[in-house]
C-alpha cells in the first residue's frame, strides 16, 4: 500500500548506488515489513573515501535527548553534532551541516539556525506530525522537510484502540477502586460498554486511521470515515469502512469518534460546541493526534453538560495540562501523556525512517517520505 511508484524507484535506485558504494552490510531493522520502509538503512554508507554526512541533533540522553542505544546506529551514518557543541564551535561547524535530525521537536528550528547553516539541505523529522516546524520558512531557505508516517502508524493505532477500550470499560477507574483501600467489590451498577458492534468514525483515514480501521473490523465495530480524499473501493472494503463526506453524518452516527488527522489551519479546533452537540450523548471522544484539533474549552463544557459521555486524549494543549485543570479531574476522562509513539519498535524505526530520508535527500535519491508546505 505505501510502495507508491517513487518509492519502488528510490529503492532500485538505492540499491545500485549502495552496491556500488558500500562497503558492508548492515542489517539494522528486523521487521521491514511493518514499516513498509526501504532497504536504504540496510546498507552500512560508510563510502570510501567519503567522510560522513554532519547531521545537527539536539542532544544525546537525558529526558528528551536521543536515545543511546539510537546513537550507535545514527552515527553509522552521520557525524553528529550536538547543539551544543555546535554553539560552542559554530565558526568551524556551520558550514559542515547538511542535515538537521530533528527528535522529540528538538531542536528548535528558528530562522536564526536556519541562516547560520549555508549547506543545510534537509531537516529529518523524527515522527509523523510536523506541526513544530514552520514548513514554508524552511523550504524559503531551500531546505526539504522529512518525516515518518511509516513508523508511527502501529504504535499509535493501537494507542487509539486502548484508549477506545479503557474509556468504554473504565479500565481507570477500575483500576482506582482495585487498589483503593476501602474499595471491597465494584458495585453492580459500575458499568462499562461494550466496544464489539458499536460504530466507530475515524475522521482521518491516513496510515493512522487505516490501522485503527484495520484493529476495529476485528472487533466487530462498524467502521465510519471521513478523509480529505476518500480511500480506494478495495481499501475501504478490506476493512469494511464507510465513507462520510460529509462530517456531521459520521458525528451523529458514531459511538466513539476518533481524531488521526494532522494538525494544519484547516483542522485546527475542527471540533468544537457545534460538532460535539452533533455527537450521540452517549457517544465518547478520542483524540490522539493533536490537542490543537479540538476545541478544549468546548470540550470541557461537553463534558460537564453531558453533550458527551466520555473523552480519551492522548493529545492536550499545552502538553502537559496545568495540573488543576479540570480535563485532568473529570472521571469521565482518560489522559495519556501523548504516547501514540512510545514504543521500543516506533522509536526504532522513526530513526530509521528519518536516516532512510535524510540519506535520499544527501544522495539526490527519490524522498520516502518528503513534507511539501501547501
Ligand atoms: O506525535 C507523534 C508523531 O508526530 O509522530
Amino acid at each position: 500500500m505505501f510502495r507508491c511508484k517513487a518509492f519502488r524507484l528510490a529503492e532500485r535506485h538505492w540499491f545500485k548506488w549502495a552496491k556500488k558504494n558500500t562497503t558492508c552490510v548492515q542489517s539494522y531493522r528486523t521487521d521491514q515489513k511493518n514499516t513498509g520502509g526501504t532497504i536504504l538503512s540496510a546498507y552500512q554508507p560508510m563510502i570510501m573515501g567519503e567522510e560522513l554526512p554532519s547531521v545537527l541533533i539536539s542532544e544525546i540522553g537525558g529526558t528528551f535527548g536521543i536515545l543511546e542505544s539510537h546513537v550507535e546506529f545514527l552515527k553509522k551514518h552521520f557525524n553528529l553534532i550536538t547543539m551544543k557543541e555546535f554553539h560552542k564551535n559554530k565558526e568551524e561547524l556551520h558550514e559542515r551541516i547538511k542535515s538537521i535530525f530533528v527528535f522529540e521537536r528538538r531542536p528548535v528550528i528558528d530562522p536564526e539556525l536556519l541562516e547560520s547553516l549555508p549547506n543545510l539541505k534537509v531537516i529529518g523529522n523524527s515522527g509523523v506530525g510536523v506541526n513544530h516546524l514552520n514548513l514554508k520558512l524552511i523550504t524559503s531557505f531551500g531546505v526539504k522537510v522529512t518525516n515518518t508516517p511509516h513508523a508511527v502508524s502501529d504504535s499509535t493505532a493501537d494507542i487509539g484502540m486502548a484508549l477506545m477500550l479503557a474509556s468504554a470499560r473504565r479500565l481507570v477507574e477500575g483500576c482506582c477502586l482495585a487498589t483503593s483501600p476501602d474499595t471491597t467489590h465494584f458495585a453492580v451498577n459500575w458499568l462499562g460498554v461494550e466496544v464489539s458492534r458499536a460504530t466507530l468514525g475515524i475522521i482521518g483515514m491516513g496510515s493512522i486511521g487505516y490501522k485503527v480501521a484495520k484493529r476495529a473490523k476485528a472487533f466487530d465495530m462498524k467502521i465510519l470515515y471521513h478523509n480529505r480524499n476518500r480511500r480506494k473501493e478495495e481499501e475501504e472494503q478490506e476493512v469494511g469502512a464507510t465513507y462520510c463526506k460529509n462530517i456531521d453524518d459520521l458525528l451523529q452516527q458514531s459511538d466513539f469518534v476518533m481524531l488521526v488527522v494532522s494538525l494544519t489551519p484547516e483542522t485546527h479546533n475542527l471540533i468544537g460546541k457545534r460538532e460535539l452537540e452533533l455527537m450521540k450523548p452517549t457517544a465518547t471522544l478520542i483524540n490522539i493526534c493533536r490537542g490543537a484539533v479540538v476545541d478544549q474549552d468546548a470540550l470541557v463544557e461537553a463534558l460537564q453538560n453531558g453533550v458527551i459521555k466520555a473523552a480519551a486524549l492522548d493529545v492536550t494543549y499545552p502538553e502537559p495540562l496545568p495540573r488543576n485543570h479540570l480535563l485532568l479531574q473529570m472521571k469521565n476522562v482518560i489522559i495519556t501523556p501523548h504516547i501514540g509513539t512510545a514504543t521500543v519498535q516506533a522509536l526504532r524505526m522513526m530513526t530509521e525512517e528519518a536516516v532512510e530520508n535524510i540519506l535520499a535527500v544527501l544522495n539526490d535519491l527519490p524522498i520516502p517520505s518528503e513534507v511539501i508546505p501547501k
